[in-house]
């Protein structure tokens, strides 16, 4: 089934469920700091370890000491989807295991 974009509303509905999260635009956003920039480099990793899994992809930057993730989905236009979603709520799930906050 092909997936379709969300609603503002539905949108706003989800991230109000995942602390620290934005719907910026068209993309769900968040930036973690961490302990180190290696303790941030091992979460990169991690993240784009579960976007192979789901093949669903984030832009990831890699800060000093942070973190960033920004999401949506390219296959319907750059707008946000349920896989955005899946993939938000992964991130969310691991960052503790890393420290990051
Ligand atoms: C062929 C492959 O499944 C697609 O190109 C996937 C890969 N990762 C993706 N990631 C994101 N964010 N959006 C997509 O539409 C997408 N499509």
């Amino acid at each position: 089934m092909p997936v379709e974009p969300l609603s503002q509303q539905e949108i706003e509905n989800r991230i109000a469920e995942l602390p620290g999260w934005s719907a910026d635009g068209d993309r769900l956003t968040r930036s973690y700091r961490l302990g180190s920039h290696f303790a941030a480099t091992a979460m990169v990793v991690h993240i784009a370890q579960v976007q192979e899994e789901l093949d669903h992809h984030s832009d990831l930057t890699l800060g000093y000491n942070t973190v960033s993730v920004s999401v949506n989905t390219h296959s319907v236009g750059g707008k946000v989807t349920e896989l955005d979603f899946q993939l938000v709520r992964r991130v969310a799930d691991l960052a503790p295991a890393h420290g990051a906050s």
